[in-house]
């Protein structure tokens, strides 16, 4: 299978220097773009973590302080420095509690707002992208973006204030303090850490490459299972789906394998942490002790020191288990910044020319083309006119050009070299909204959304009144079939009783086109594999729709080409014949060929 491939192809690839170095900057360009609208709530939130973590530290100082200096005065009966003491470790307790409350719900909140922000700029870029860029990025990877990818964001945003901000600041304010009261134990400590230091660099390293393995196994899994489903019809008409099933048996246990034996990495780490910092603990009392017994260190800074380095070492095991969430939110940023990134060579125009109508003339001038720059010419320079209100049937062989003449005009594609025209305008120079109101494609899929049937017909020109949605479709003799829907036009299309058949589809799409009421009409008709009662309902609705329009059918019945006003015979990337069907069949050439092979078949 080709996709999952790529996937792991983007997952694993190495990136060069440049490549990393570039991909670096587009997230962190993108990360300044999602903190910009929310950089007063991100200040005050930055504000209250150091005062937060400040009033967490300074506790067990405020226990050394009373337990050198408020006991004795106390046992003396004077109270008030080790109530004073209570009350401060007291009042810093709220304070820090209160502040870590206030800076965990901003920063969810913070989070949750620029996940939002980029939740709708993905969906709105991807749905700009033109047609080349849709065709190359595999929906799985789309979802992907979507989905596991804003997922591990979330996760890195929700709790990454917390962890990462709190955590290393409690490190550090902690590290001073130690090392502020007693030398010595500071050093104790720190040479414990390096120990520390190494299992948690063994941790890292094992556990960001079990980590990619499982996001690998991820997409892998989602990719296989949205091409499953999205192909479902195929998979039922050829029987795959057994081997569907043992092919998605196989990748979920890969992806539970590669979850265990990274859990069980972090079985490791925690306790070999654990026993580290209990271990250090006993050596800060030991040394510590010493230094007490010989008159260096007082009694209460001893509590606080053995209180500091069982901290010391809390925030290294969560910062140590967040380290995955950081690691997948990073690479997730990444991918969507270099989805951002992609620019579509199919560009609006920045100064358009208006052309609210038009009369429907459209002109190839020298225009050839390649999917891909280094990729074979698929259209041989071309030099077509098709004056207004023609009727045009494009015939040939399978792969011959056909569909990619159509895309050409409806600007799903640019011409590599020569220009498209519509009355005499390049393609290029009419806004994209003007475009669609001039130029409509009618594709084969004849797909329709989730809705009504009105809902659907209604997409020809979004806010048309019922009236006119109708109109559309009498005039294509739709409307007999969707009165008898269960609710007539209101009948959900995705709901039990409304489903329709595919001439039925076919129909509604030519509703909607004629309601769109556009000069220049693009078939890709594929009707072949409908019986003759539907052929003969769509063939009526067809010859309707085309009405005074320019039109261009990519033909492949001969009832269509029939009705045409002139034929292209397209081969190997060439129109090869042109003229009327009957002068075409008296000439004798490929296109009487067909028209033979046509009429034998019937
Ligand atoms: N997205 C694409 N990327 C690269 N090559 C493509 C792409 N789409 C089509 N082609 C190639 O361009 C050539 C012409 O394809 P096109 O779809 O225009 O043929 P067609 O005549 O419409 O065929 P059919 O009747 O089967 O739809 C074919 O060789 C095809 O392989």
């Amino acid at each position: 299978m080709s996709a999952p491939a790529r996937e792991e192809d983007e997952e694993q690839r190495v990136l060069s220097h440049e490549e990393n170095r570039q991909a670096r900057s587009r997230s962190l360009a993108l990360l300044r773009e999602l903190l910009h609208p929310v950089r007063g709530q991100f200040a005050a939130m930055s504000v209250m973590v150091v005062i937060a973590q400040l009033a967490v530290v300074a506790g067990p100082a405020i226990i050394a302080w009373g337990i050198d200096n408020a006991l004795q005065p106390m046992v003396q009966g004077n109270p008030a420095p080790a109530l004073g003491a209570a009350a401060l470790h007291l009042g810093c307790a709220i304070v820090g509690g209160v502040l870590t409350f206030g800076y965990v719900r901003q920063g969810t909140a913070v989070g949750e707002q620029m996940l939002l922000s980029l939740r709708r700029k993905v969906f709105r870029f991807t749905q700009k992208q033109d047609l080349e860029f849709h065709e190359r990025y595999t929906s799985g990877r789309m979802v992907s973006r979507q989905t596991s990818d804003m997922e591990a964001l979330r996760e890195l945003v929700d709790s990454g204030v917390d962890i990462l901000v709190g955590s290393t600041l409690s490190m550090v304010f902690t590290v001073v303090l130690l090392v502020s009261m007693d030398w010595v134990t500071g050093v104790v400590m720190l040479v414990m850490l390096i120990p520390g230091v190494m299992l948690t660099s063994w941790f890292q390293k094992r556990s960001r490459e079990q980590y990619r393995q499982i996001r690998t196994h991820s997409a892998r899994l989602i990719v296989h299972f949205v091409e499953a489903m999205g192909g479902i019809r195929a998979v039922q008409a050829f029987r795959k789906e057994a081997r569907n099933e043992k092919e998605f048996d196989s990748l979920a246990q890969d992806y539970r394998d590669a979850s265990l034996a990274s859990t069980m990495t972090f079985g490791i780490y925690q306790p070999s942490l654990r026993i580290l910092a209990n271990t250090t603990i006993a050596v800060v009392l030991l040394v510590g002790g010493f230094r007490v017994l010989g008159g260096h260190l007082e009694v209460g800074a001893l509590v606080a020191l053995a209180l500091y380095s069982r901290r010391f070492f809390q925030p290294i095991d969560q910062l140590a288990s967040f380290y995955n969430t950081l690691q997948s939110g990073l690479s997730a940023l990444e991918k969507i910044a270099t989805l951002l990134a992609e620019s579509p060579s199919v560009k609006e125009s920045e100064q358009p020319t208006p052309m609210p109508s038009s009369s429907g003339r459209i002109d190839f001038e020298d225009v050839s083309f390649r999917y891909t720059a280094d990729g074979p010419t698929v259209l041989k320079p071309l030099d077509l006119h098709i004056p207004p209100g023609q009727t045009v049937a494009l015939v040939g062989q399978t792969g011959a050009g056909k569909s990619t003449i159509a895309k050409l005009i409806s600007r799903f594609y640019d011409a590599s070299e020569g220009d498209v025209l519509l009355d005499g305008v390049d393609l290029r120079d009419i806004s994209m909204q003007d475009l669609t109101r001039n130029i409509v494609m009618v594709t084969q899929e004849a797909y329709l959304f989730s809705g009504t049937v009105a809902d659907n017909i209604e997409l020809g020109r979004p806010g048309a009144p019922r009236e006119e949605i109708e109109q559309a479709a009498r005039a294509i003799g739709a409307d007999e079939f969707i009165e008898n829907l269960p609710d007539g036009y209101d009948t959900d299309v995705n709901k039990r009783g409304g489903r329709v058949s595919a001439g039925q589809r076919q129909l509604i799409s030519f509703a909607r086109a004629f309601l769109a009421d556009p000069r220049v009409l693009i078939l890709d008709e594929a009707t072949s594999s409908l019986d003759i009662p539907s052929e003969r309902m769509v063939q009526e609705g067809l010859t309707k729709l085309l009405g005074e329009r320019t039109a261009l059918i990519i033909a492949h019945r001969l009832s269509t080409v029939m009705i045409a006003d002139r034929v292209l015979v397209v081969h190997g990337g060439e129109v090869v014949e042109d003229g009327s069907p009957t002068d075409l069949v008296a000439e004798g050439g490929r296109f009487a060929a067909l028209y033979q092979a046509w009429q034998e078949s019937m």
